[in-house]
């Protein structure tokens, strides 16, 4: 028997990819609203309840509203938005998080798709902090390189039709309010007592993604040192099956000295890397904004929580 599944916010960056991935599936049956009908409520109301999992690939204040419309206990939401990552009713759609998370998924009604930049950031530093070799305390300050995709079909759109504009062929830092809406989701689950410094800077392509951590090991416990921290990931992700730790100071698969941002683009894979001497570390994530950042991330928690093979129609 097929799961029936639901995507509000069909017609979106983050629901149109996750339509791609579940189309293809022969264990899901798609719920679909009519194109013109994507904002009725009565409507919507009807599709969420008729589900076994839905989607909210909504703006936030659209996935509170949706979450109002539901009264099947039995429908399963799993949300994109921003409204949910640190609601303790809420479960986090990160499997990789911790021993139990994946038990937490399976448990739960209500799953937290996790931000983009935030799971890279949160998969760099909550290992660390559990093993003891990151202190909680410790103030961090962390970059972002990303695709235009992440801004949704508004900054794609402005991408698409500004190729001309020489100010967007360049790097575009922003959120320089130091107030970026990942911020909490990075500390509550980052497992760190403040948010860090953060600084994402939006580039002239499509998807991929990467966060860099810059520490010096002055900030560290004594005696830590880079490759502590690679075994550390080496140890806690070692039996996952979307997570890549790259050996310790990888210069060879950087590509003439440069760093490849879309290295895991069409893929559902985290890659980590350390980079380090003796005073100075750099930890960085990468992963496709729009798969593990967003919709790919959405489909492997849904596996999770319906007891099906996690990798089931994703690629790593
Ligand atoms: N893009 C990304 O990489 C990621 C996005 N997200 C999150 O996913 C959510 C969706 O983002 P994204 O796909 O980028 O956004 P988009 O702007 O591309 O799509 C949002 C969609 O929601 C629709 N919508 C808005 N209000 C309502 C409503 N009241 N009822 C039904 N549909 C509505 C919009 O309709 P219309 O077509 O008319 O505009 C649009 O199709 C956001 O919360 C975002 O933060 C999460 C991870 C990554
Ligand atoms: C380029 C760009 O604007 N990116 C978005 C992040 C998109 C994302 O994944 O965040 P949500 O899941 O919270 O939507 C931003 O930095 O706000």
């Amino acid at each position: 028997m097929a799961f029936k599944v639901y995507v509000d916010g069909q017609e979106g960056t983050t629901g149109l990819r996750l339509l791609d991935y579940l189309a293809a599936r022969d264990d899901i049956e798609l719920l679909r609203i009519d194109a013109d009908r994507r904002k009725d409520a009565a409507e919507r109301a009807r599709l969420l309840n008729a589900a076994d999992v839905a989607f909210l690939c909504l703006p936030d204040a659209a996935s509170r509203e949706a979450v109002a419309l539901l009264d099947n206990p039995a429908t399963c939401l799993i949300d994109a938005s921003t409204a949910f990552r640190t609601d303790p009713d809420w479960a986090y759609g990160l499997p990789e998080l911790a021993p139990g998370q994946r038990d937490a998924i399976r448990a739960t009604k209500r799953i937290a798709n996790p931000g983009c930049h935030a799971s890279a950031f949160v998969m760099l530093t909550r290992p660390l902090v559990e093993a003891g070799l990151l202190p909680a305390a410790t103030p961090l300050t962390a970059y972002s390189i990303t695709g235009y995709s992440g801004g949704g079909k508004q900054l794609i759109a402005a991408y698409e039709a500004g190729q001309n504009d020489p100010r967007l062929a360049a790097p575009r830092p922003y959120a320089m309010g130091l107030a970026h809406k990942h911020l909490p989701e990075m500390r509550v689950h980052g497992g760190l007592d403040q948010a860090p410094v953060f600084t994402p800077i939006v580039g002239p392509f499509l998807k991929g993604l990467s966060v860099t951590i810059p520490l010096h090991v002055s900030q560290l416990p004594a005696g830590t040192t880079a490759a502590a921290l690679h075994e550390a990931y080496v140890a806690h992700y070692a039996d996952e099956p979307f997570v890549r730790v790259m050996p310790l100071d990888d210069m060879a698969n950087l590509d003439g000295g440069f760093f490849e941002v879309q290295g895991c683009n069409d893929t559902n894979r985290v890659d980590l890397f350390v980079f380090g001497n003796a005073e100075q570390i750099a930890l960085v994530a990468r992963l496709d904004n729009l798969g593990k950042g967003a919709a790919g991330a959405a489909v492997q928690s849904m596996n999770v929580h319906l007891g099906l093979d996690e990798t089931t129609g994703l690629s790593a």
